[in-house]
């Protein structure tokens, strides 16, 4: 569908797309076909090779393509493991056009068909104009339609509206290993002349309504060790004579948030940036579908009862998650041992203004006297092995204004302007190092599952997505263009 604004060249472009779904689709196919498998060290050669064929599909378009080596990490056990390249690529260098940086991963989250798939999760499927698969959202999709975006244009023979940049990595998954580094390294060269970042790493708030998202939080992770000894114990032996480590742990995981939610370190609101009465009519404009986003979840009850309430708990505030216990007993049926060692995991998402190392003393402070009302001779130790700032746009950016009229003539409506409430660290550091303007561009909707089972991109999504980004193209070209003719002409006035 095409509104009437749509130029006569769009529609060459989306004609173009629409004819060649398939071949679309079979890039896709090819690409989720490769267990990229960033979280597993026995998958890391399928990574570089994912890498290899990224690369290699990028210089086919003409582009010029760097696969940066970044050394080697150490797991867990010690042993060193190669990380794999990033892809630093470049295509066009026309003074006259915005250049624009795109930044995607397509390393993926594990899959296994027995973890409850319908399909396998590395043969694409088409089921009801869903293509299932892993990565088919995260992030393979995404990264896909960008390129068919300019495949497109270099099929029809058409001049590049704008200079193209990419990096493209295969660590995203588990944290983007070594990415930061390389980005201060290269922010005076190959950085030095974009204008504009995109990333297309997540996904609309509603299962039909496309979105621009202008922030993401941060997000602190906790390891909180209690021990009591080297070894493991008998509980019939040792059981109601020694303080358990665990039972210690249950108490200070049980100390951190109330049923309502509410997290009960003392200060952590404190530097929650104040809400201003016009972000909660935004919030309360925003068209979103509480039953909608209760199904996507599978439960049957949140905490908040209101639009306006969950998204404030969603992209405003911070959260409170525990994500498990390393050292307890988790497999089915009875094991009646006492572990010496157990660890529990939790993260706090990060909003602005809070400070990463002020909220790491609340919290150690908060655990410390949680833990001293116990009288427990055990050991206690917190550390805060991740943390990563929380990322704000401006929405004012030209690049909004492109993907808004972009989003307008694809899609045939406005988008929501939305936040995430998930971490998508990148966005932060782009900010932070090249002081440019970073945009998110979602084109997975809200029912995509990433991470999860049965993870899909609708082919409407993925070809619209397509067409979408063909639609940027120009509109950031002609603005971008327009902006510095103006300013030229003020100048030489
Ligand atoms: N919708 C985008 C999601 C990206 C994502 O899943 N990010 C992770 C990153 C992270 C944060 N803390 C540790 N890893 C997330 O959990 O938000
Ligand atoms: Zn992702
Ligand atoms: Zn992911």
């Amino acid at each position: 569908m095409s509104s009437s604004s749509t130029s006569a060249l769009e529609i060459e472009i989306f004609q173009y797309t629409d004819a060649h779904q398939s071949d679309f689709i079979e890039n896709l196919k090819e690409w989720v076909a490769v267990e990229s498998n960033s979280v597993q060290p026995d998958l890391r050669k399928e990574v570089v090779r994912m890498m290899a064929l990224a690369a290699d599909r990028l210089a086919a378009l003409g582009a010029t393509v760097n696969l940066v080596n970044l050394g080697s990490h150490q797991l867990p056990d010690g042993q060193d493991l190669p990380l794999p390249p990033v892809i630093l690529g470049e295509l066009g260098k026309d003074p006259q056009n915005p250049t624009i940086c795109f930044y995607g991963h397509v390393d993926v989250q594990p899959a296994k068909k027995e973890d409850g798939w319908n399909t396998d999760p590395y043969t694409l499927t088409e089921i009801d104009g869903n293509l299932y698969g892993r990565g088919a959202t995260d992030n393979k999709g995404p990264v896909l339609a960008w390129i068919n975006a300019m495949e497109t244009f270099r099929a029809l023979k058409l001049a590049m509206p704008v200079n193209f940049r990419f990096v493209i990595e295969g660590m995203e998954e588990v944290g983007s290993l070594g990415l930061e580094n390389l980005l201060e390294e290269e922010n005076q060269c190959f950085f030095s002349d974009v204008d504009y970042f995109v990333i297309s790493d997540n996904l609309w708030l509603s299962n039909k309504k496309p979105a621009l998202t202008y922030g993401s939080r941060g997000n602190a992770c906790f390891f909180v060790e209690v021990e009591c000894g080297s070894k493991d114990l008998h509980s019939g032996t040792f059981g109601g004579i020694i303080h358990e480590p665990l039972m210690d742990l249950i108490t200070l995981l049980d100390s951190l948030v109330d049923p309502t939610g509410c997290i009960q370190i003392p200060g952590i609101y404190d530097s929650v940036a104040a809400l201003r009465e016009e972000e909660r009519k935004l919030y309360k404009s925003i068209e979103f579908d509480l039953e909608e986003h209760k199904n996507n979840s599978g439960v049957k009850k949140f905490i908040f009862g209101t639009n306006e309430e969950i998204l404030l708990h969603l992209w405003r505030y911070p959260s409170l998650s525990i994500h498990g216990i390393e050292g307890a007993f988790h497999e089915p049926g009875i094991k009646t041992v006492t572990p010496a060692k157990v660890i529990g995991k939790f993260s706090i998402r990060q909003v602005p203004h809070m400070d990463l190392l002020v909220v790491k003393q609340q919290v150690v402070e908060h655990l410390k006297a949680v833990f001293s009302k116990r009288n427990s001779p055990n050991k206690l130790k917190v550390s805060k092995p991740l943390g990563s700032k929380p990322w704000l746009a401006d929405v004012n950016d030209l690049s909004y204004k492109a993907a808004r009229r972009a989003i307008k003539t694809v899609f045939g409506e406005d988008p929501d302007f939305i936040r995430d409430g998930s971490t998508v660290p990148v966005a932060r550091m782009f900010q932070t190092i090249t002081q440019k303007s970073v945009m998110m561009l979602p084109i997975g909707a809200a029912d995509d599952g990433e991470h999860s089972q049965n993870e899909k991109i609708s082919r409407h999504n993925y070809i619209k997505g397509t067409k979408l980004f063909a639609a940027f193209f120009l509109e950031i070209s002609k603005l971008h263009r327009h902006l510095h003719e103006t300013s030229h002409t003020e100048t030489n006035n």
